[in-house]
């Protein structure tokens, strides 16, 4: 059982997911935490991360480290996406195995499923077809993390639980304008076309401050700033985003993410999941809300949470993915969890602490 003064490491605990998961068991009084920067500890180095082990020897890790990235990082960095996954969850998973780590949460992804899984797609959807061509690199490394987990269970005894998240958005979130997730990306481009059309140089360089597009800063001359925007599809009459706006996503909220994982790190084994004693597999579970929105209609709620006046455009020369993935959550919430916070109320959270944070 864990208790408030288990130590625990959250592998990540700077990203999205990882530093609400740290921030709700702060909440909740676990005092025993331990977290390393991607600069203190390099989790594809193998002799590094043993050496960590031995140190901290850790009794619960949530592995919310990954390299992460939306559509067109993965569709374009596929190499990447596949040797960098599997290389930090094998060795994170193989050393809480050699350390008899009492629980370890790993996190997945939806897109382990097929591109054509039936709808809402259920944990037994996995591998009974093929995979959306843009992620199937990150995908096969998300599968064989929840296999790893299982097999280590059935062959070790181990209590390793592997979640598979929906698309999730929050504080901390990537807002690169190539490499995030859609509605980070959408929020920021929205909002940096709103203050091109009303002059607003003050908050564009105060945003490329925060976070410069290709080496383009404050500091850049107006002209740069113009075409560099211009290049991401960022004018001051219209945006231009992804696709044909036609996909439907779902979306959760992190720090929801975050409490569905402690409560499952606090009140879910391995064997609870078992359904086949003969057969076990299938015992991972869905993180979602199971609600889902489409691309044109999350552009229109984010075109109205920030009061934008301009066109929005679709280039569907940019790949859709796959076209629907809503994940059947009865498991999660026969567990005893469910969400709260709608997407609506989630995109003015996120964009109040998007304005917060430039
Ligand atoms: N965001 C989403 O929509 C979804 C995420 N997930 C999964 O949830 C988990 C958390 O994702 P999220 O929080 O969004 O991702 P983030 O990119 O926000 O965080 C990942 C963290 O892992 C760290 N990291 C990456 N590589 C290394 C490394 N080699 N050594 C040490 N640390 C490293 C990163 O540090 P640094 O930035 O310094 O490299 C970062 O702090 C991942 O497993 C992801 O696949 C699943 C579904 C959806
Ligand atoms: C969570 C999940 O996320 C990834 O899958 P994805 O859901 O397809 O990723 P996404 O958030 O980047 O895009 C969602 C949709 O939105 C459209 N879209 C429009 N305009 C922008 C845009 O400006 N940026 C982005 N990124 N997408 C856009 C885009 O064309 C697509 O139709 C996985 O690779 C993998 O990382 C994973 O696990």
């Amino acid at each position: 059982m864990i208790s408030k003064s288990s130590k625990i490491y959250v592998a990540g605990h700077r990203g999205l997911v990882g530093s609400a998961i740290w921030n709700n068991l702060k909440k909740k009084g676990y005092t025993n935490l331990i977290g390393r920067t991607h600069k203190e500890l390099d989790l594809m180095n193998g002799s590094e991360v043993s050496r960590f082990f031995d140190q901290e020897k850790p009794d619960f890790v949530f592995l919310a480290a990954a390299h992460v990235g939306g559509i067109i990082a993965n569709n374009n960095y596929r190499a990447d996406f596949i040797y960098r996954n599997l290389q930090i969850q094998n060795n994170v998973i193989s050393e809480s195995f050699r350390h008899n780590v009492k629980k370890l949460l790993f996190l997945g992804s939806t897109c382990i499923y097929p591109k054509e899984a039936s709808q809402p797609i259920s944990e037994d959807s996995l591998l009974t077809g093929p995979l959306e061509y843009t992620n199937e690199p990150y995908a096969i490394a998300k599968i064989a993390g929840l296999k790893m987990c299982e097999s280590f269970n059935i062959q070790y005894g181990t209590n390793f639980i592997a979640v598979m998240p929906t698309n999730l958005y929050g504080p901390n979130d990537n807002f690169d304008l190539e490499k995030s997730h859609v509605l980070p990306a959408m929020i920021r481009k929205i909002f940096l076309s709103k203050a091109l059309m009303d002059n607003n140089w003050d908050t564009i360089n105060r945003d490329l401050n925060v976070r410069p597009v290709e080496k383009v800063n404050g500091e850049s001359s107006k002209d740069e700033k113009v075409s560099i925007l211009g290049k991401y599809g960022i004018t001051d009459k219209h945006v231009k985003l992804w696709g044909t706006g036609k996909p439907l996503r779902e979306f959760l909220w992190s720090e929801e993410m975050a409490d569905a994982c402690v409560f499952i790190m606090e009140n879910v084994d391995f064997s609870d999941l078992i359904e086949d004693k003969k057969e076990i597999r299938n015992c991972h579970i869905n993180i979602g809300t199971g609600k889902e929105i489409s691309i044109h209609d999350l552009a229109l709620l984010i075109k109205e949470t920030i009061g934008y006046d301009g066109e929005i455009l679709f280039d569907d020369s940019k790949p859709d993915g796959t076209m629907r993935k809503l994940t059947d959550v009865t498991k999660l919430n026969n567990l005893g969890w469910k969400h709260k916070i709608e997407v609506e109320e989630g995109v003015q959270k996120l964009y109040n602490w998007y304005i917060q944070n430039i």
